[in-house]
């Protein structure tokens, strides 16, 4: 039995995907009925019970599919119902009020929980469809984390395991960042070559703040970084990518999409600033969020720093 706390896209995907070879319990913010309203027609199937918190969080793993910014406060409400439990974060960002990492958070939370992260390149509506995905469990716990990838992988979404939490999250985070940052150079009409290079130098930047912060380069390169900054930079799919993109065309984005990027280049950038890590393009894309410089003050100034070896 897996318990999955969220019925957003993401959370009904898993449902959908987990749902097709065991039984899952699933409770959702308002969700009455069947329909995850950010999948519209998908069908949960017969194995996916809805039900209360209290019932899900009677199964031993729960995963904990709330956005980044949402999850401390609501553990902070819950943390008594999943004491024990083996929690897997299924988000992507940095909490803006402590700087932590998804398990971190969970952790401060609930301490004597088995954290885990599932993260990676996954549209949730291709997870819905039974579509191929590869995706990354990252578990500090070898153990758990090899009991974890048998019990939530399925022939359609093939998880691999690695016990890099550190990477796995900061690969995540920053990935939704620079796809912001391709949305407005795409949105802005600056090019296809614009957008290689800036990809580039944001993976340069998600690699010396995941490094500097105890990550194996690795898992950068894997389904959690590298993986994740190509899918969520190029496919107009991506809620990040689509902001940015309304943003370098002067539109305003849909204010219901959740969009983890604008809060955590917030956090990123704070961090990067604390530990001395040059992040121009995280600091970009925290400015502009904020309305501190416009558009053309923002290219100016990526294109006018100094030259320097790659
Ligand atoms: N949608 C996608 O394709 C993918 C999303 N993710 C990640 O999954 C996480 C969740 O995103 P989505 O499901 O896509 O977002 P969503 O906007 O579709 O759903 C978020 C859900 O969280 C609920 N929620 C928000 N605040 C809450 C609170 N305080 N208490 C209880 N429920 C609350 C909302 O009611 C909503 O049902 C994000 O970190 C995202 O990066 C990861 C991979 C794919
Ligand atoms: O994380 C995702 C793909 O891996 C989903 O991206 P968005 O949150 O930008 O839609």
């Amino acid at each position: 039995m897996i318990g999955i706390i969220g019925a957003g896209a993401f959370g009904g995907a898993l449902a959908i995907a987990l749902g097709q070879k065991q039984a899952v319990t699933l409770w959702g913010r308002g969700l009455v009925g069947r329909d995850i309203a950010r999948l519209p027609g998908a069908v949960l199937p017969e194995l996916v019970t809805v039900t209360d918190l209290a019932a899900v969080a009677q199964a031993q793993t729960v995963l904990l599919a709330l956005p980044a910014q949402a999850m401390g406060r609501f553990l902070d409400d819950h943390a008594g119902l999943l004491a024990g439990k083996r929690l897997v974060a299924c988000c992507k960002g940095v909490d803006l009020a402590t700087g932590l990492g998804p398990t971190g958070v969970i952790l401060a939370q609930v301490p004597d929980a088995q954290a885990a992260i599932l993260t990676g390149p996954s549209f949730a509506s291709d997870i819905a469809k039974g579509l191929p995905t590869a995706l990354t469990l990252a578990c500090g716990d070898a153990a758990v984390g090899v009991a974890l990838q048998q019990e939530l992988s399925t022939d359609s979404l093939r998880l691999y395991r690695i016990t890099d939490v550190v990477g796995a999250e900061f690969g995540g985070a920053v990935k939704n960042v620079i796809a912001i940052a391709s949305g407005v150079v795409m949105g802005a009409g600056l090019g296809e070559s614009a957008r290689a290079a800036l990809m580039t130098r944001g993976f340069a930047e998600m690699q010396r703040l995941a490094l500097h912060m105890g990550a194996q380069g690795d898992t950068l390169a894997g389904l959690s970084g590298f993986g994740d900054l190509v899918l969520t930079c190029t496919s107009a799919q991506s809620r990040n990518f689509r902001f940015g993109l309304a943003m370098g065309v002067g539109a305003a984005a849909d204010p219901l999409m959740t969009v983890e990027g604008v809060a955590t280049a917030q956090a990123v950038a704070t961090l990067a600033r604390t530990h001395g890590i040059e992040m121009p393009i995280t600091a970009m894309v925290a400015a502009l969020t904020r309305s501190e410089i416009t558009l053309g003050d923002a290219i100016r100034a990526l294109m006018s720093r100094p030259l320097k070896p790659e």
